[in-house]
């Protein structure tokens, strides 16, 4: 389970960022990126965060895996506060984002055994937790070459491979098929969809609507860092009037605006 509630994230903004914004009057010392925002991911759900870019969904996601600390509000990811016990909450979830480093020095196998040390898997379950996780993803051939030798997409289901690796009970991945070819992102939201069979808590952000549309239970349209609707997919069609989720999104996004689209 993870509960946010009243989610705050300011930034203070750099001399070079205050520089960059052009107006003069529009200049403010802090970025709000995330404000007031609340919402609850049960077990055996795919919750997704919709937004276009800079809506604050990158943001939401690191304050609930305790990379960023909120300016204010609460994160409880399977009850634990975030704040209080941050190490706790990190060991029981996989936190996938695009900007994860991995060390191209070292292999998908190497890299995986390190990760499965530092959260004390077993050796043996974790070897054997690797190798599915290799096949599964088609990294086994690749498994003893180096990572910086790899092409984009494996590094990625390598990175996927790595958060999963000590089969945490929440998953929280930052636009999981970001750059990945067609097939490759079937297979990552498939897996999303049997961790979620298996009960797992999984929060995903996405700008993309069939990924939103087909993989989950429940979105939240995140504009301006605020919460503008949330729902399945079929209540925020009827809210909206709409007949898909495309037309639902835009229709959302104009009443944001005060009506322009
Ligand atoms: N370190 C930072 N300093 C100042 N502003 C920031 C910082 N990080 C993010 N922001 C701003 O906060 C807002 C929300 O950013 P965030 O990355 O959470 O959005 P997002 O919905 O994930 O978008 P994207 O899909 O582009 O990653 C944006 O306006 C962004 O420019």
């Amino acid at each position: 389970m993870i509960e946010v509630s009243g989610l705050k994230k300011s930034y203070k903004l750099s001399k070079r960022q205050l520089a960059m914004i052009a107006d003069r009057q529009a200049r403010q010392k802090v970025k709000i990126a995330v404000s007031d925002l609340s919402f609850t991911v049960r077990p055996g759900t795919i919750f997704g965060l919709l937004g276009p870019n800079g809506a604050g969904k990158t943001t939401t996601l690191r304050c609930i895996s305790t990379l960023l600390k909120p300016t204010d509000g609460k994160v409880l990811v399977m009850g634990i506060d975030a704040e209080e016990s941050p190490e706790k909450v990190r060991a029981s979830i996989a936190f996938l984002t695009n900007d994860l480093k991995l060390d191209k020095h070292f292999t998908p196998l190497d890299t995986l055994r390190f990760f499965a040390d530092l959260h004390r898997v077993p050796k043996a379950l974790a070897e054997e937790r690797a190798d599915v996780l290799f096949e599964y993803f088609d990294i086994t051939p690749f498994k003893d070459k180096k990572i910086g030798e790899l092409s984009q997409g494996m590094m990625q289901k390598v990175a996927i491979a790595v958060s999963l690796i000590h089969d945490p009970p929440v998953v929280i991945f930052d636009e999981p098929t970001n750059g990945l070819d067609i097939i490759t992102a079937r297979k990552v939201t498939d897996y999303l969809k049997m961790l979620r069979d298996q009960g797992k808590t999984i929060i995903i952000s996405t700008h993309i609507m069939t990924v939103a549309e087909k993989l989950c239970d429940e979105i939240a349209v995140i504009l301006n860092g605020s919460l503008a609707a949330a729902g399945t997919v079929a209540s925020l069609l009827e809210q909206t009037g709409q007949k898909d989720l495309d037309d639902a999104f835009f229709e959302i996004y104009r009443a944001e605006n005060g009506g322009v689209s």
